[in-house]
């Protein structure tokens, strides 16, 4: 399997979409800029994201499918695989997820800035919980796949204690707990940004996906 490698990729797969744009508030800018800046010694690191899975080539895809997912590839339809994007990035700008995602390894922390656009509305002036679940995901997913590379989610355990205004920006802040053997342990909550609200807590479990076994 080849790794992941920018120079691999066609041309228009290179945007990183975890920079800032026009259709940013000042919140989303200004906790940007501060990230940065703690990225400078080194502690923190920018991580930018793409609008494509891990492998764009048809044929990457389907040996990654054939490898790790024997099963499910058998339902697959290779053609429409072609089309395949990560949902989360494919929302106009402003519109949808807005998110950056900055990674400090002593610490093991995965911090995720993200504001919800007018699009993911779920109860009037509210964030949709399934848009804040697929943002834990994403964040909790990423911090296993540093740390262990192909990993899926086997357990998501959310607690939503406070609505998230839709629009406002929140922190989404994750943790490796714990490695045993396949098994990752990641903790997560969403804050506010001046972290007086406590909007969700979430604890998950992913597995390193083992090519031997027929998943
Ligand atoms: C560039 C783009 C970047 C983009 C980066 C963005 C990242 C996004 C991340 C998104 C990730 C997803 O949404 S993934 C999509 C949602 N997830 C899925 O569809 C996964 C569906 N489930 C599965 O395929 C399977 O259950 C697996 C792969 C998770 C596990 O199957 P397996 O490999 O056969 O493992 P198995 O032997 O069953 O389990 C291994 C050990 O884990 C335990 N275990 C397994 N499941 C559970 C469970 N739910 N709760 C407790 N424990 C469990 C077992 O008891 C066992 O413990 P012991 O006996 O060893 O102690």
């Amino acid at each position: 399997m080849r790794p992941l490698a920018g120079s691999y990729l066609p041309e228009f797969f290179h945007e990183d979409h975890s920079l800032p744009k026009p259709s940013w508030s000042k919140d989303m800018r200004l906790l940007f800029d501060q990230f940065m800046k703690k990225c400078e010694d080194g502690s923190w690191i920018h991580l930018p994201s793409y609008n494509y899975t891990l492998f764009q080539r048809s044929q990457d895809i389907s040996a990654f499918i054939h490898a790790y997912l024997p099963t499910a590839s058998k339902l697959i339809n290779e053609e429409k695989l072609l089309q395949a994007k990560i949902f989360t990035r494919n929302f106009e700008d402003g519109l949808g997820f807005e998110y950056v995602m900055f990674y400090n390894d002593v610490e093991k922390r995965v911090v995720c800035v993200f504001e919800g656009g007018p699009y993911l509305q779920g109860m009037p002036g509210c964030l949709h919980g399934g848009a804040i679940a697929t943002m834990i995901d994403a964040t909790v997913g990423t911090s296993a796949m540093i740390a262990e590379g192909i990993v899926m989610t086997a357990n998501l355990n959310i607690n939503f204690k406070r609505p998230v205004p839709l629009c406002s920006v929140v922190l989404i802040n994750s943790q490796l707990d714990k490695i045993e053997g396949r098994k990752l342990f990641i903790s997560c909550n969403v804050q506010s940004v001046d972290e007086k609200t406590l909007y969700t807590e979430a604890t998950s479990l992913f597995i390193k996906l083992d090519p031997e076994k027929q998943v």
